[in-house]
């Protein structure tokens, strides 16, 4: 995982593969005009077509810890690398894992090459979530997420202590979500020390989601040139 990064998360908020694919390059053309990485989390139908299409990285926003045989209904690691998946959200407040699983499965994405963006609600799990070695460890308070009141400006000390906590493992990243919806949004959570943001219904809800994305990513590029 390259970072500063800005994961764009759709969520279900469209369900046409033709859209989807039509905002998936917009965003491309921004993340390449402005040098910032851009990561989307799809829904796992729309992997195959838009990891074809979109140099981007393209990530699950789901994984279950099934083996092949008798499972249905399954996601698998392998499945999503299959259909061009660079990795994966995992434990997302709107689609938990069970927590013995969640080791297995890091391994198992670790195996395949695929990045994994373990997602927790508070910073006291951060430090834990991050000795179980994802690529990534996402904090997102679930009582912001979808509010439009971005965690880093009216609760900067989850970011601050979820920095801290995230350095019990040196190779994992802290990534912050919920509610990041503007420029300023994205340039406290760097100034914070985030490595990167999560965002899903500012962009997705927006009649021009590149432009939202194109703001995060002149946030990024802008606290990286400052000196
Ligand atoms: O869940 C999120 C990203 O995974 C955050 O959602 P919102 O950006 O809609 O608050």
């Amino acid at each position: 995982m390259r970072t500063p990064i800005v994961i764009v998360n759709f969520k279900l908020y469209e369900i046409s593969i033709a859209r989807a694919l039509d905002i998936s390059k917009s965003i491309e053309q921004v993340s390449r005009k402005l040098g910032v990485e851009v990561a989307l989390a799809v829904p796992a139908t729309m992997i195959r077509e838009i990891s074809s299409n979109v140099s981007l990285p393209i990530y699950a926003q789901h994984v279950d810890d099934d083996q092949l045989g008798a499972h249905t209904g399954s996601i698998t690691p392998e499945l999503i690398k299959e259909a061009g998946a660079r990795g994966t959200l995992l434990n997302h407040s709107e689609r938990r894992i069970r927590l013995d699983q969640v080791a297995n499965v890091i391994e198992r994405l670790s195996s395949l090459g695929m990045d994994s963006v373990l997602c927790v609600d508070r910073r006291e799990l951060v430090a834990p979530a991050a000795l179980m070695g994802p690529t990534a460890v996402l904090v997102e308070p679930p009582e912001l997420i979808g509010s439009g009141r971005s965690v880093s400006k009216v609760r900067p000390e989850i970011v601050s202590e979820s920095v801290k906590a995230v350095k019990v493992n040196q190779s994992v990243r802290l990534i912050v979500g919920a509610g990041i919806s503007t420029y300023e949004d994205v340039i406290k959570a760097m100034e914070l020390g985030a490595d990167g943001v999560g965002a899903a219904s500012a962009v997705m809800k927006s009649n021009s989601p590149a432009s939202v994305v194109e703001e995060f990513a002149k946030a990024i590029r802008d606290r990286r040139l400052a000196p």
